[in-house]
């Protein structure tokens, strides 16, 4: 077996060189990762900017999943705006679904390149502290406060943390958080050198029935017209949110790209390319 790297392998370790230390927050789909080969291929690449020092914070959705198994226990899944709608049965299946199989999966994909990756949920440590977000939506947390020592302990030790977006209040209540939402409250609390959002789409259409219609960049205005337009639905509506939080706070590099691509994920973190969309 030819153990050598590659000639992109060598531009990868080049061009990681300036970037050691920096954190990178990502956030990968659920679409992605009922996938086994989209979730092997967005586990190698994250694998291989660990080994070259960079420090990586992931979080992980699992909608597609939650409602298949929501679907198994006869529950016709819910959504208003993007964001689940929670009841107390629907929590269990959350919890179920997205820490109890999809956190692991993606955990013992990194076991097979060498990480070490550590599983948790914003209920660890009281790591994401929430309250209820509205009545309507039953379940669903907005969050109130982010608690950094755990994620920090696990930066330092080398670990990547893999984090599923559920949240915790000081009564023992567990919430369920939209994880594009948590991914961005994550981002800003570690002022996170780069955020990505992984989809099954090659960023934001203006016209979503028009493939043409992708923007390379799209300006908080762009996004607020767009929403009032209904140019933008369903699950494009909470990572929306998420990006114009962000840009709201902090200047960050704040991107969408699609997770289905060969060496998106490093083409946009290491080389810097313009895929997907820029949100500015
Ligand atoms: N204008 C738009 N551009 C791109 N995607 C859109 C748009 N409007 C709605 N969407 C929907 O948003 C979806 C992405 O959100 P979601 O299914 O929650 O993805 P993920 O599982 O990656 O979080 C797309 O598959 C698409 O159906
Ligand atoms: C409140 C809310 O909607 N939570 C999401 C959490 C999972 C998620 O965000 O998954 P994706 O990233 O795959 O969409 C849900 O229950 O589907």
């Amino acid at each position: 077996m030819n153990t050598y790297p590659s000639a992109y392998e060598k531009n990868i370790i080049i061009k990681s060189k300036d970037l050691k230390g920096n954190i990178f927050v990502i956030k990968c789909g659920g679409s992605l990762l009922s996938n086994k080969i989209y979730l092997d291929q967005i586990i190698k690449e994250i694998s291989q900017m660990y080994h070259l020092g960079i420090k990586i914070i992931l979080i992980h959705g699992g909608g597609n999943e939650i409602n298949d198994i929501s679907k198994k226990f006869h529950i016709s899944p819910k959504f208003l705006n993007g964001q689940r709608i929670t009841d107390k049965e629907t929590m269990e299946i959350v919890q179920l679904s997205l820490h109890g199989k999809t956190n692991r999966n993606i955990i013992s994909c990194f076991n097979k390149y060498n990480v070490n990756s550590v599983g948790m949920s914003g209920q660890d440590s009281n790591t994401i502290e929430a309250n209820i977000r509205d009545e309507k939506l039953g379940y669903v947390g907005n969050i109130t406060h982010v608690n950094l020592n755990l994620i920090e302990h696990l930066l330092n030790g080398n670990y990547l943390p893999v984090i599923s977006s559920l949240a915790t209040d000081k009564q023992g209540n567990t919430y369920n958080i939209n994880a594009d939402i948590m991914a961005a409250e994550i981002a800003l609390a570690t002022s996170a050198d780069k955020f990505l959002i992984l989809s099954d789409i090659d960023g934001i259409y203006d016209d979503f029935s028009n493939k043409n219609s992708l923007y390379n960049e799209i300006s908080l205005n762009q996004i607020k017209k767009g929403v009032d337009d209904n140019k933008f639905t369903n699950g494009m509506l909470p990572k929306l949110e998420a990006c114009s939080l962000i840009i709201n706070k902090k200047k960050m590099n704040c991107q969408i790209i699609n997770g289905k691509i060969k060496n998106n994920i490093l083409e946009s973190l290491i080389f810097n390319k313009s895929i997907g969309t820029k949100i500015i």
